[in-house]
């Protein structure tokens, strides 16, 4: 079997071990439960009936959007032989800011499914407006529509007087179906990490959306074992040592439960096997693997970052060094309040709040921070925290190392002294 450039690959189809492809049932391990929710859920289109709301919640890489993808597939398949279109319009929530922009993310992902016009431009209409182009799509395309939106506890938004933009959007998509905004059906599969997701939601929100309830625990050792078993072949025959899966399963369990890092892992060791042009996957390549995904993967971003994101992690990792916690956090409020302030140090132009909470939460997806949403008790409105699983110390250490801002860190005392004070007001 020949790779891309010609030369001999350990790969036999390395679509298996992506982590975005969509396996089929027969590939999905330890799920039965969520399957079976997630089918009755959705069950109710092949009657011609509206399909019910769903939360699905737990850590990740524990099969939230391939258990909706994979059902959502075979009943899509049903549902074409009766000659009816049933399809998930999805948008991740992590790199999006505003209610207006998710509802436009939404109009962008349905025009293009259905390869057509998004028909309504970005800026300079009203959310209401992108709103009704959506429902015109679905009207116009579809019969059956499941709206996913991915990480939604991370849609906060604007304005947190007005209330966070997630329970806007789950209010009224979950109504769409049956307010007439849609002849069709409709309804809204949210996944989330947070756990607590459900319960922070105010009373309206809760009982307008109203979904079937699905957690997704971590996998332990056994069942990432048998995932990987199962896409044992993405590789030749004879192309992995004795001994590969139960290693990258022992390591993947021991870090974080994840069935994304154990493919992810499996893939890499691939890749190093096929780099170093060797017909085997042996350990040592796996454990090659790891140590860079590992320790260097997350921390070799921060050269490549611009100075503004620079400055927006800089000042939250500093803040974290100083978190009065045992976790290393940092409140968006109080990271944005110092970015500005190094911003300012650094004489560049000084980005909005939500440009900063933006670079953020993209900052979750090099595994550098987790973001989560925070409330600050009635009538005081939701804010980010953002944790560090890494000591923010090195991050700290590592941003300064060779960067412009390494002329603040030379003002410890200033610096320790501006992150007291933010760090007393924002706790008084
Ligand atoms: N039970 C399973 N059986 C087989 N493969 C799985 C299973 N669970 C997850 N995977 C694989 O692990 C990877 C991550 O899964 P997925 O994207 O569904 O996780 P998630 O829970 O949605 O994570 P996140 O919260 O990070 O988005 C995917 O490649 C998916 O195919």
């Amino acid at each position: 079997m020949l790779g891309d450039e010609g030369k001999a690959s350990v790969f036999a189809d390395p679509e298996l071990v992506q982590s975005e492809t969509c396996v089929d049932e027969g590939r999905i391990v330890g799920r039965d439960d969520q399957l079976e929710s997630v089918v009755s859920c959705l069950k109710p289109a092949l009657q011609g009936r509206n399909p019910a709301n769903m939360l699905l919640h737990g850590p990740a890489g524990t099969g939230k959007s391939l258990l909706i993808r994979a059902v959502a597939q075979q009943i899509g398949k049903l549902c074409q032989l009766k000659g009816e279109r049933f399809e998930i319009v999805s948008t991740n929530c992590r790199s999006i800011n505003t209610l207006d922009q998710a509802v436009y993310e939404l109009v962008r992902t349905a025009a293009e499914d259905c390869d057509t016009e998004i028909g309504v431009p970005e800026i300079g209409v009203s959310t209401r407006q992108k709103y009704r182009r959506l429902y015109e799509l679905i009207e116009n395309y579809y019969d059956t529509v499941i709206f996913v939106l991915d990480e939604i506890d991370l849609l906060v938004g604007q304005q947190a007087n007005d209330g966070p933009a997630y329970s806007k959007i789950l209010r009224e998509l979950s109504r769409a179906g049956s307010t007439g905004e849609i002849e069709g059906h409709a309804s809204v599969a949210a996944l989330t990490r947070d756990p607590s997701f459900i319960e922070n939601l105010d009373g309206r929100t809760e009982s307008t959306f109203d979904p079937r309830d699905i957690p997704f625990p971590d996998y332990d050792d056994a069942q990432l074992r048998e995932i990987l078993e199962k896409r044992r072949d993405a590789f030749r025959r004879d192309a992995l040592e004795d001994g590969i899966i139960p290693l990258i399963a022992a390591l993947a369990a021991q870090s974080s439960g994840s069935a994304r890092t154990a493919i992810n892992l499996f893939r890499s060791g691939g890749d190093l096997a096929d780099k170093w042009n060797e017909k085997t996957v042996t350990k040592n390549h796996v454990r090659e693997s790891w140590e860079t995904l590992d320790k260097e993967g997350s921390l070799k971003i921060i050269e490549e970052l611009s100075i503004q994101k620079k400055a927006s992690l800089y000042a939250t990792a500093s803040i974290a060094c100083h978190s009065p916690c045992s976790r290393a956090t940092a409140p968006s409020p109080i990271g944005f309040k110092l970015y500005q302030w190094v911003a300012g140090q650094l004489d560049v132009d000084q980005m909005t709040r939500e440009t900063y909470v933006k670079y953020m939460k993209k900052m979750s997806s090099y595994g550098l921070v987790s973001s989560s949403r925070k409330s600050r008790g009635r009538g005081g409105g939701v804010y980010m925290e953002f944790s560090f699983s890494e000591d923010p110390k090195a991050i700290v250490d590592r941003i300064v190392d060779g960067s412009r801002i390494r002329s603040i860190a030379e003002q410890e005392q200033h610096l320790q002294k501006t992150i007291s004070t933010l760090l007393d007001k924002f706790h008084e």
